[in-house]
């Protein structure tokens, strides 16, 4: 901003609670889960979701595991109404969920929102009225404190007389004072007092007190001290469910969350993915997430997040973008090289070492354990390094590359990448394997081949081949303890042996369709030059002899 727009804004006033306990606290234990999706996150769409639509998203949730879900504002329109009419007529609720809606302190909406609840089993009715400066002078035209008290005593009153139309429901009821994170906290706590001086909670039917940071104000410390304080002070602390509502407009919507919960609060209120007004509520995936990540089991069940993004993004017509903690499509990915290696690395020893805990660089959790799959956590373009490119070939397709072999491959793929500016899919990356290491073909081809296997007293070998060498066509004979070795005399005996035989490995191509054995040679060239070439054949004589035909053309070629 420029300076003379920074002049504007003023900073936050921090709290007086010099004895704050939170900081010492972690978080062990799952809250009660709320989600708000279908009424918070709903109301901020552009276009709100159809009747069917919210059905299909309502049993997701149910499936995920939530037990208490905001169904919508029954009184805002017929869609809201009738989507709870048919969540209950079709006896859709299952027994252990409870339905929630939201009304104003408004007579005409609270009359509807209970007509609306008939038949329910269960039910909590969720009553707010904005209490803060701003809103006191902006929204209610200057109203004083005791007016906007008034508003909130007299929809819980009505709400009271209300509760009997409702005989068969068990009932709870919530209130909050909308605008929370901005209200002087002596307001706060007087109003929601007030609210259970009404009401008359008891520590078996507790009310719902829900501290909403109806807007992201101040750093998430801030709002850690307005719960904690809220906590210490409320005369009935015994009687109230505390219950959190962050958005996010300053992005620290989740650690407001966590330090809220830390600061005493029971109850998390939020959506999937952070849908909701503005820059959107608390993220329930990422709060829920990260507890599982300490080991808390949260009781919310993210195993399919795909399935879950899938119908999300269908029935919002919003995205999950590329980056959100858990859900984006990239949060499980490594592009540079470092990260490629680390991660290759820690898959490795955690198969070796059969680890009991989770540990591998740059990953907080196991991807699978979300069903994502372990395919795309490398991905390959120009800043990428041998260990990714390694890892795909092993992973993707089978090849296991000898560790030595791992720089001279991984140097030419990511240089083919860098040229093309751009990422390349594993298939790419086979590819390209395949056309500069793989049965090289030029200059020296091996037309035909035929092995002794019975050729000395000592099980010698012997190799008779037909070769092609600058379109120059040559048999050429030799003995050895095996066919590579036979094969190395036969060229040594042409007076074609430029070089030494340095290591060799084979192995079956995982997971091939067409069982293919894969095997590499190490040569080392007059001036020491040490190249891999590799060759691929159903046959693991054969694609023995290629990688030898391979590594000596390409160190023809060096
Ligand atoms: C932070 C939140 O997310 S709160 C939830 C917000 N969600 C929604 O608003 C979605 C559903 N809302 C709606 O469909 C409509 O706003 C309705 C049906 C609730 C009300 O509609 P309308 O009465 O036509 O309009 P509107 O919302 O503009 O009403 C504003 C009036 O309500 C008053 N009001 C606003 N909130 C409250 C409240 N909680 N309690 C009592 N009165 C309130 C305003 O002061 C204003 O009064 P005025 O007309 O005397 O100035
Ligand atoms: C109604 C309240 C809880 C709300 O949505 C908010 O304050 O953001």
């Amino acid at each position: 901003m420029k300076p003379e727009s920074i002049r504007k804004y003023r900073p936050f006033p921090a709290v007086d609670l010099k004895d704050r306990q939170w900081p010492d606290q972690v978080i062990s234990a799952t809250p009660i889960w709320c989600s708000v999706d279908l009424r918070d996150g709903n109301q901020a769409l552009p276009t709100p979701m159809t009747v069917e639509e919210k059905l299909e998203y309502f049993e997701m949730l149910v499936r995920i595991g939530f037990k208490q879900i905001e169904v919508g504002f029954p009184s805002a329109s017929d869609t809201e109404f009738n989507f709870l009419r048919r969540l209950i007529e079709e006896n859709r609720i299952p027994d252990d969920v409870t339905v929630q809606v939201l009304v104003q302190a408004r007579e005409h909406l609270l009359r509807r929102t209970f007509a609306a609840l008939h038949g329910a089993k269960q039910a909590i009715v969720h009553l707010y009225n904005s209490t803060s400066p701003l809103q006191r002078r902006i929204t209610f035209n200057d109203a004083s404190q005791e007016k906007i008290k008034k508003i909130a005593i007299e929809g819980a009153e009505l709400i009271k007389e209300l509760v009997p139309t409702l005989p068969d429901c068990d009932l709870t009821l919530q209130y909050s004072p909308e605008s929370f994170s901005d209200t002087e906290l002596d307001f706060s706590l007087e109003i929601c007092e007030a609210v259970m001086d009404v009401w008359q909670p008891t520590e078996e039917n507790k009310i719902i007190l829900n501290l909403p940071a109806t807007v992201e104000w101040a750093t998430p410390n801030v709002h850690a001290d307005q719960i904690e304080w809220f906590c210490r002070n409320l005369k009935e602390r015994n009687k109230a469910i505390i219950s959190l509502h962050t958005h996010n407009d300053r992005g620290t919507g989740v650690a407001a969350t966590e330090l809220g919960l830390m600061a005493g609060a029971d109850r998390v209120e939020g959506t999937l993915f952070g849908n909701g007004e503005r820059t959107g509520n608390l993220d329930i995936v990422t709060v829920a997430l990260n507890m599982n990540s300490h080991g808390i089991d949260t009781g919310l069940d993210f195993s399919d997040l795909s399935t879950i993004r899938e119908v999300y993004e269908r029935t919002t017509h919003l995205v999950v973008p590329e980056r959100q903690p858990y859900s984006g499509e990239l949060v499980f990915t490594a592009f540079s090289g470092s990260h490629q290696d680390a991660i290759k690395k820690g898959f490795d020893r955690r198969q070796k070492d059969k680890a009991e805990f989770w540990g591998v660089p740059y990953l907080t959790i196991d991807p699978q354990d979300l069903g994502r799959s372990y395919e795309a956590i490398i991905r390959i373009n120009s800043q990428s390094g041998k260990g990714g490119i390694a890892y795909i070939l092993d992973r993707e397709h089978g090849y296991d590359l000898p560790k030595t072999m791992h720089p001279q491959v991984g140097t030419r793929i990511y240089a083919l990448a860098d040229e093309q500016s751009r990422e390349l899919t594993p298939n790419e990356i086979k590819d390209a394997f395949f056309d500069f290491f793989v049965n090289v073909s030029a200059p020296m081809s091996l037309i035909d081949y035929e092995l002794d296997h019975h050729a000395g007293e000592r099980g010698e070998v012997a190799c008779h081949a037909e070769i092609s060498i600058n379109g120059e066509t040559r048999k050429i004979s030799g003995i050895g303890n095996g066919p590579i070795n036979a094969f190395v005399h036969a060229l040594d005996q042409a007076g074609l042996k430029k070089f030494s035989l340095v290591d060799y490995r084979s192995h079956a191509v995982r997971g091939g369709s067409d069982a293919d054995s894969a095997a590499y040679i190490q040569l080392q060239g007059e001036e020491q030059k040490l190249v891999w070439g590799a060759g691929v054949d159903s046959s693991i004589e054969m694609a023995g002899l290629k990688a030898l035909v391979s590594a000596y053309n390409l160190l023809s070629a060096s």
